[in-house]
């Protein structure tokens, strides 16, 4: 749990110092006034992570030259400070050499947000990072494998790309992208298998119905990579790229049977994404042995009252949460006792309730 957060030129924050209470706390605002940044920035310090972002660049503010977020949690004090020479970790003052040694025993995170529909009707990335998501916070060895992976395949891509190809150098990256691959894959399989039963529950409690979600996994090998190499050899020259390795699986989203995303109203495919992203907390929570941070990011706009409701009793009562929203209109008398910050241009100010 973090119990503070402190920002210093982080999006549209010159400076902010929030205590943040154990069971969680509500942001209300209009929109573009900081919500999500305030979320983010939690994210980041945890995680190390931006739901939103490809690098830190963006969410450095405009006019600043270096950001700062700080906070504490998990009995540390937490700090990530970024400048274009690049970014530091500090723990309780003292710097740390990698991102691995910063997120070693440090807290977990579950995201919530309005564009996780995606997963259920987007391209295979969205569902190969939430996967990535949970893999990392479960297994240091994951993240260092997917690093790995991500840069042998560059480079092995970019020696595919040469007017004369060097097959020896290529064979060199084939293996580090089997040895990786393989790791890779076997766990993401682990953790639709950890999922499994977990998506039972949280779909029904979201939905109010019997409904059987279900994933298949395909792997972007086809189960073996060094087969998978043999047999896209050929392609793979003439295509000059990779073509199989786990920057291809992908999973099936079935409901009651039939794929998600085709059939799937709207509405179902917004339940299923949230009954995902419960299921990722769940085993988060039953695996990694921690309670996760629960960040909720707008999400209830395109749910109906009951089942925003619904979805904000599942939230386990000992989980920290916290939770943006434009309006409080829909939330049921017994939930309304939350600790309200109101976020404007920038500023978040502590409500009394
Ligand atoms: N790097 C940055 N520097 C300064 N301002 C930024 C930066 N990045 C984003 N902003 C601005 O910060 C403001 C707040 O953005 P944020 O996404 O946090 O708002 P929000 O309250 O969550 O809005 P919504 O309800 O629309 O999602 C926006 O006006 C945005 O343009």
């Amino acid at each position: 749990m973090l119990t503070s957060l402190r920002l210093l030129n982080f999006r549209c924050f010159e400076s902010l110092s929030l205590e943040l209470p154990e069971e969680g706390a509500l942001f209300v605002g209009h929109n573009a006034q900081g919500k999500t940044s305030i979320l983010e920035a939690v994210c980041v310090l945890v995680r190390l992570h931006s739901p939103r972002a490809k690098s830190m660049r963006p969410l450095m503010k405009f006019d600043a030259s270096e950001f700062g977020i700080a906070g504490e949690g998990w009995e540390r004090d937490l700090q990530v400070r970024h400048s274009r020479a690049g970014s530091k970790m500090l723990i309780d003052g003292e710097e740390l050499k990698t991102q691995g040694e910063y997120l070693e025993n440090g807290g977990l995170v579950v995201w919530m947000g309005n564009e996780d529909v995606e997963l259920v009707r987007g391209s295979g990335g969205g569902r190969r990072r939430y996967l990535d998501f949970i893999c990392s916070q479960l297994d240091q060895g994951y993240r260092r494998a997917l690093s790995r992976y991500r840069r042998a395949l560059k480079a092995r891509n970019l020696l595919l790309k040469e007017p004369r190809l060097r097959e020896d150098s290529i064979q060199a990256y084939t293996e580090i992208l089997i040895e990786h691959g393989e790791y890779i894959t076997s766990a993401r399989q682990h953790v639709l298998t950890l999922l499994a039963p977990h998506l039972a529950n949280t779909q029904k409690s979201v939905s109010g119905r019997e409904e059987i979600l279900a994933f298949e996994y395909q792997p972007g090998s086809g189960g073996s990579m060094v087969r998978a190499f043999e047999s896209t050899a050929e392609s793979e020259r003439r295509q000059r790229q990779t073509l199989a390795g786990p920057h291809r699986d992908d999973f099936k989203i079935l409901l009651n049977g039939l794929p998600a995303g085709d059939y799937a109203s709207e509405g179902q495919q917004r339940t299923i994404a949230l009954a995902m992203k419960l299921a990722q907390g769940d085993v988060l929570r039953s695996v990694g042995g921690k309670m996760p941070v629960y960040l909720l990011d707008d999400i209830f706009g395109e749910l109906d009252p009951q089942r925003r409701n619904a979805l904000m009793r599942y939230l386990p009562k000992s989980a920290q949460k916290l939770i943006t929203t434009t309006n409080l209109d829909w939330m049921d008398q017994d939930l309304a006792g939350w600790s309200r910050y109101l976020v404007d241009a920038g500023s978040a100010k502590l409500e009394d309730s």
